[in-house]
């Protein structure tokens, strides 16, 4: 059996993902307490994969994943991405004021930072007077308002997690926009057994060659004429020295084609350095049956 590490407790968004994705019955899923120790865990081949939350529709890029992902000693392979509904429900103990307030008496939300800025108009409209209690998980927020016992305590979390830990929906589905997605990959160093119909993609990091006017239209440019397609470009610093970045680029093209070894090395004789995180198939989400 396969082991997955995911972003524990059980009921994170992570958690639901991660059974959407491997549904055959033939993996394990191992929580970890933080993403630092997902990396860890698949790094020392303590589990197979690691499933990693790596961007948000209303948040963006996860920035912490990707600096984990490319700060691994050793390249941890992308293997697949795909995208999961992430629906955030607040969670605790009813008010004993009853029906029309169920959450009147809450006055600390507890929860994950990414989970509480999807939901951040709807807590500052409808909880003013609640502080923000930040924690490594949504679950771990169900989890510790739980442990607590007090209506006072309220978490933002999955449905799933309320269930797990037995506290009540106080309201359903508060993110501030519909179609609130994450966009998951998961990472090892082993293929996954192919799937029907997902297209591929290749994550590259790009590092400029200093003094060199240009040149980030040049590594365009190598894109842009063969017509390969680029779906994200970001840059994140190299944490080396103020001012240097590496720039993450997806791209909508598998690297076993002619076109985009082509496009890398000419991207490279121009002076700037590539690593590949992966080559993989992407999967959308469809709704399970
Ligand atoms: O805390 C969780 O439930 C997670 O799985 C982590 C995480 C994230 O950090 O991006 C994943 C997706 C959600 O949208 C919010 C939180």
């Amino acid at each position: 059996m396969k082991r997955i590490a995911f972003l524990g407790p059980e009921g994170t968004v992570s958690h639901e993902s991660a059974r959407y994705f491997f549904l055959d019955g033939s993996y394990e899923f191992i929580p970890y307490a933080l993403m630092s120790d997902v990396f860890a865990a698949t790094a020392a081949g303590t589990v197979e994969y690691g499933v990693v939350p790596i961007e948000n529709t209303i948040e963006g890029s996860v920035k912490h994943h990707i600096d984990l992902l490319v700060e691994e000693d050793q390249t941890l392979p992308v293997q697949a991405e795909w995208v999961y509904p992430s629906i955030q429900n607040l969670i605790g103990i009813r008010s004993a004021l009853g029906g029309a307030e169920p959450y009147a008496d809450v006055r600390t939300i507890v929860s994950k930072d990414v989970a509480i800025a999807q939901c951040y108009d709807f807590l500052r409209s409808n909880l003013p007077q609640a502080e923000f209690d930040y924690v490594s998980s949504t679950a771990e927020g169900v989890r510790l308002v739980k442990e607590a016992g007090d209506s006072r305590m309220a978490a933002i979390g999955t449905r799933t997690s309320a269930e797990l830990y037995g506290l009540e929906l106080l309201a359903e589905n508060i993110t501030d926009h519909d179609n609130n997605y994450t966009r998951f990959i998961v990472i090892g160093r082993e293929k996954l057994p192919p799937r029907q119909d997902g297209q591929q993609k290749t994550t590259i990091l790009v590092t400029l060659p200093e003094d060199y006017p240009g040149a980030l239209h040049q590594v365009l440019s190598a894109f842009a004429w063969r017509r390969i397609n680029l779906s994200k470009i970001e840059s994140r610093p190299t944490k080396k020295k103020l001012g240097n970045y590496y720039f993450y680029m997806d791209i909508e093209m598998s690297l076993d084609t002619v076109l985009l070894p082509a496009a890398l090395q000419e991207i490279e004789a121009i002076g700037c350095q590539v690593r590949t995180l992966g080559s993989y198939p992407v999967f959308s989400f469809t709704k399970p049956q």
